[in-house]
């Protein structure tokens, strides 16, 4: 059940039929299926999370890049083992040959102390966060939103295993002690006469699970259509969430399911706020051609692997 509103080409996937009936989760498993075989991206709707988190989250991510130069060096991410803390603008070119992106981001993960064995094992990404000094209410606000996306996650993961025709309970293990990353972003109004190339975010797919994006009412994302050779607008809609496959689901599935590349290119004039929730499971689990997905005859693409060795992988060939 699917409609496609005006200013975009992307699917809406309302999430409440997944507590339906047998006849709606039917209706929902083939709508999500049709979006993940086409560009793995689409709109989520009736998911259930508060309006006033969603605003706090905002907030406070406003509050967060509005300080001082000095205080958001001070918990630069290159203090943190972990890849936590602040970002700068221009700090990472996600499109190869292309000039350093035109936004500045913030990364936050499970909280975990230096005694916790996966810290102390050196475990990838693994590690306390840093937090800003003077915003009282940050903390406890990304720490409520990255748990509820955690449960959001877990809830799309099930629609996904109907999707693809599993018992709903499928990924169930995978969604056991998740590793994920939140990040708050913060994209300037395009200058008026950027350099060749110059973009708030390059074009790039994503490494992980499923990715939950929190738009604000700026316009900039865009999909790339492979079958028709265009450039999709992923423009907001109030009350959804975009949510997109990463690399790891289009492994999972032996390329059924697709990790498309998308962009961003701010040209509202105004300042663009997002918060992207990246969603990866359980470090440990394995990544293993899914049976359902592996027509008679065909090959596996890939070798088997798990999320943590999948991820430093992408991370490799990204950041060497
Ligand atoms: O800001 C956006 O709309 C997209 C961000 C994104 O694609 C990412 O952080 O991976
Ligand atoms: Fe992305």
């Amino acid at each position: 059940m699917s409609t496609h509103p005006p200013g975009t080409a992307l699917p809406v996937i309302d999430l409440s039929l997944l507590a339906g009936t047998d006849q709606e989760r039917d209706h929902l498993a083939s709508a999500l299926n049709d979006a993940c075989l086409h560009t793995g991206f689409f709109y989520v709707s009736n998911h259930g999370i508060a309006d006033e988190l969603i605003a706090a989250v905002f907030r406070e991510s406003r509050a967060l890049f509005d300080l001082p130069t000095e205080q958001k060096e001070a918990i630069h991410k290159a203090r943190s083992r972990a890849n936590r803390g602040y970002e700068p603008l221009r700090g990472q070119t996600l499109e190869p040959g292309s000039p350093p992106d035109l936004k500045e981001g913030f990364y936050i993960g499970e909280e975990l102390d230096e005694s916790d064995p996966r810290v102390q094992a050196g475990r990838f990404n693994q590690g306390p966060n840093q937090w800003p000094e003077g915003l009282p209410a940050f903390q406890e606000t990304m720490t409520k939103y990255f748990e509820t996306m955690n449960d959001l996650s877990a809830r799309i993961m099930e629609a996904l295993a109907l999707a693809i025709g599993l018992p709903r309970n499928y990924f169930d293990a995978f969604c056991h002690n998740p590793m994920s990353t939140l990040r708050l972003l913060h994209y300037p109004p395009q200058p008026p006469s950027p350099a060749p190339g110059e973009k708030g975010c390059g074009a790039h797919t994503d490494f992980g699970g499923v990715t939950i994006l929190l738009l604000d009412d700026h316009p900039g994302l865009q999909v790339w259509d492979a079958a028709n050779n265009r450039w999709i607008n992923a423009s907001p809609i109030p009350g959804t969430f975009v949510v997109n496959l990463g690399d790891m689901i289009a492994r999972w599935t032996n390329d059924r399911y697709r990790s498309t590349l998308h962009r961003v290119v701010n040209t509202s004039g105004a300042e663009r706020y997002s918060v992207p929730f990246f969603y990866s499971g359980n470090p440990d689990h394995e990544v293993t051609c899914l049976p359902a997905c592996l027509a008679e005859g065909d090959q596996t693409h890939y070798p088997p692997t798990t999320v943590e060795a999948h991820l430093m992988e992408m991370y490799r060939r990204t950041y060497a």
